[in-house]
């Protein structure tokens, strides 16, 4: 559960009084999640999302976040929406951490992705970088290429104690990356953690798009990559090439990827997998004494990019 900041009931409603969103019937910790800390509040007019932005999210970044929001929600992309406060304000701090409320969303995250959920998350990928290209802020991914340096350096020493070898396999992942990373993509707003957690489906269709907290500029066909990771494996650790070929079919219904894209795909979908096993085992190896979370498992990570390794073209993952 991610509740690393406890807010008392008193608290709450206090905050909520601030808005002119009815009164506070009840508040719950959210299970789900592992960056921030969420709560389910209840008011007598609706349910809304309370976050307290924890260690991963810097503050001046949350006008980015705050503001891209609106603008997807302006453009027709289903996302939550922030609350404006009696003043106006949406930006707020709560028991010491900067918070915020957003609107609630129907629907249904789907633990196990079918190929037309695969489907629908492409065409909703690619619209929503189409819905980001006129958005103005700007941010830079810090965890790209030159974020992992720093992760790889905090976990190279206990790496071996969660798997034999792991250091050593990142260390040559890296390597391979620094060399072969492309820097000239087409390149927009990324959601970069469009995992399932973060999409809900109602029945068959793709209701709603949420945590918008990694999003940041870089290459379009890096989100797609990091979708691929998230979406498209099975159990096993096998890599299903017809999810893959759902998803990266429908993405290109809508944008087309150029020829550099495709060719840089296999690449982009290694570094995808490393980011996420860096950040997982640093979260791993440094569980925060207390707090109501539970890691995510970096081994997972580990065994996607036994299938990057080897992939060689954007074939490999379903590309015509
Ligand atoms: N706007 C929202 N509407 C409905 N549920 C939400 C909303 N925002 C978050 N949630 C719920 O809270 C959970 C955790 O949110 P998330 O933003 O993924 O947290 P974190 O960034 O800490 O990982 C989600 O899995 C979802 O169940
Ligand atoms: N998607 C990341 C973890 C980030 O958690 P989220 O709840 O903010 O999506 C991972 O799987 O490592």
């Amino acid at each position: 559960m991610a509740v690393y900041t406890d807010v008392s009931d008193a608290e709450l409603s206090a905050f909520v009084d601030r808005y002119d969103i009815g009164r506070l019937q009840s508040a719950k910790g959210i299970a789900e999640g592992v960056e921030n800390s969420n709560f389910l509040l209840q008011t007598d007019r609706a349910f809304f999302i309370l976050t307290l932005y924890e260690k991963r999210v810097n503050e001046a970044d949350l006008p980015f976040f705050i503001g891209l929001m609106e603008h997807l929600s302006a453009r027709g992309i289903t996302c939550p929406q922030p609350v404006h406060d009696r003043e106006g304000n949406t930006l707020q701090r709560l028991a010491g951490r900067p918070a915020a409320m957003v609107t609630f969303l129907s629907g249904m995250s789907v633990n196990r992705p079918g190929v037309g959920h695969c489907a629908e998350l492409g065409k909703a990928l690619a619209q929503f970088h189409a819905a980001g290209a006129d958005f103005e802020l700007r941010r830079a991914n810090a965890l790209s290429l030159d974020g992992w340096r720093p992760l790889i350096e905090q976990s190279r020493e206990r790496a071996d104690s969660v798997s034999p070898g792991l250091a050593s396999r990142i260390a040559d992942d890296f390597a391979r990356l620094e060399q072969a990373w492309p820097h000239d993509l087409p390149s927009g707003v990324i959601h970069a953690d469009l995992f399932p957690n973060n999409v809900f489906f109602l029945g068959d269709r793709l209701s709603g798009l949420i945590d918008f907290y990694f999003a940041c500029n870089d290459a379009l066909a890096y989100d797609l990559a990091i979708c691929l990771n998230a979406w498209c494996f099975e159990t096993d650790g096998s890599f299903n090439i017809t999810k893959g070929r759902a998803m990266i079919g429908a993405y290109e219904a809508v944008r087309p990827l150029t020829p550099a894209e495709v060719e840089a795909l296999p690449v982009l979908a290694r570094g995808a997998g490393l980011r996420f096993l860096l950040t997982r085992l640093v979260d791993w190896l440094n569980v925060p004494p207390g707090a109501l979370v539970k890691p995510l498992d970096p081994l997972e990570y580990d065994r996607k990019l036994g299938f990057h390794r080897h992939a060689a073209t954007a074939a490999d993952y379903g590309r015509a």
